[in-house]
């Protein structure tokens, strides 16, 4: 046969085959009706599974059966799609639980961070609050949580992800293990310089303080001074202060100018940093479901079935939605070795259709589900186009 003649036979096939996918859809329109009028779940995993179970019985090799599998899962998949838009066109998926504010109060905002005075996380709270706002620490990222959920602050200020050093593990767990939500973020450049006593020179140093992600940052750098023992501390500031306290020329810390200042010490060597543009982005947390009306991204968190193509499902939501993902990370669940529960940040606002529907969809069809907060971002411009 010739290619003409056998393409013409394949697109007399796909003509039928896209006859058959819009009378299917047509038909799963009636089930959307049915569903709304009886209050039914869209998702139906036993139809589901009989359904995938019966297609590929048909199939007549297991390559085939296989891709039939494949096939039907994406159709079933996308007739969810379309019942879940009918159901928001019908206002029976309705707003989510969210309060959307003109701005957050900022000017006058009791606002926690983690660490010491000279922090990056105390740079990160001023660069966003301005100095208005009445600014206290606290000793641990929990201790922050615990605060906002108290109410003796409006506002938590912790560190997510570093541009080199990655993603900040326990902090997605806290936002697991607390009932608050992102409501801001803010990128702050990290400039790591090497702190010593006034009177040490960089020869003098064996011992270098730091917090682990301040070491990470500088692995390069400190490689190439493996005489040097590191300790970690649980703040980079608080390391600067140890050095002061300590008096021993042979101690250094690894941490910001400004907290060299305010402790009195001297600048070793600069550019320690694996990376030039070392950048830290921190997440403002709220104990209310607040978001601004500019809010352009979204975070949210779930849990999936431990099964072939879950997480391929999941986020085919965004993908039918026309929404762009930032970020997806994945961190163990307690409990359950080898399982894993996943965090995706996407551009939206609450408002937009299209967001209301892919989250529509994510909460039916996961284990566990929860909106972390909409806010705004800049994608951290402020911080590459000004320094
Ligand atoms: C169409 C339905 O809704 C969903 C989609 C299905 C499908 O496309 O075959 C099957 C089950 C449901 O998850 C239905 O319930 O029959």
């Amino acid at each position: 046969m010739d290619l003409g003649e056998i393409r013409k036979e394949i697109d007399e096939i796909d003509k039928s085959l896209v006859e058959s996918f819009e009378k299917r859809l047509a038909l799963c329109r009636d089930v959307a009706e049915y569903k709304i009028k009886s209050g039914m779940q869209v998702l139906d995993r036993k139809r589901e599974g009989e359904k995938l179970e019966q297609v590929r019985n048909m199939a007549s090799s297991d390559f085939n059966r296989y891709g039939i599998n494949e096939l039907f899962t994406q159709i079933m998949s996308i007739s969810r799609k379309l019942q879940y838009q009918l159901l928001a066109d019908k206002g029976v998926i309705t707003g989510l639980p969210f309060e959307m504010v003109p701005n957050l109060q900022k000017s006058r905002a009791k606002v926690v961070y983690q660490g010491v005075e000279g922090a990056y996380s105390h740079a990160a709270a001023l660069q966003f609050f301005g100095e208005k706002a009445k600014l206290f620490n606290v000793k641990t990222w929990d201790d922050a949580m615990k605060a906002i959920c108290a109410g003796t602050a409006d506002f938590a200020v912790l560190p997510i992800e570093n541009s080199s050093a990655g993603s900040v593990a326990n902090v997605y767990d806290l936002l697991v293990k607390f009932d608050n939500y992102i409501v801001g973020e803010t990128y702050v450049k990290v400039d790591h310089v090497l702190l010593g006593l006034p009177d040490a020179e960089i020869s003098d140093i064996e011992m270098v303080y730091s917090h682990p992600q301040g070491l990470m940052q500088c692995s390069t750098y400190l490689e190439e001074h493996r005489e040097w023992n590191t300790y970690s501390t649980s703040n980079t500031a608080l390391s600067a202060k140890r050095v002061k306290e300590e008096g021993n020329k042979a101690h250094a810390a690894i941490a910001s100018e400004m907290a060299g200042e305010l402790y009195g010490l001297k600048i070793l060597d600069r550019n320690v940093m694996n990376n030039r543009g070392n950048t830290t982005r921190f997440i403002i947390v709220a104990s209310r479901k607040l978001y601004e009306a500019t809010a352009n991204k979204i975070s949210v968190c779930f849990e999936t079935k431990h099964e072939n193509a879950a997480l391929y499902n999941m986020l085919s939501h965004l993908t039918y939605n026309g929404l762009n993902m930032l970020k997806l990370e994945s961190r163990p669940i307690t409990g359950r070795p080898w399982e894993f529960r996943f965090f995706v940040d996407f551009e939206g606002n609450l408002g937009d259709a299209g967001v209301k529907n892919a989250l529509r969809g994510i909460l039916e069809e996961a284990n566990y589900f929860r909106i972390l907060g909409n806010y705004y971002t800049d994608k951290g411009k402020s911080v590459y186009e000004n320094k």
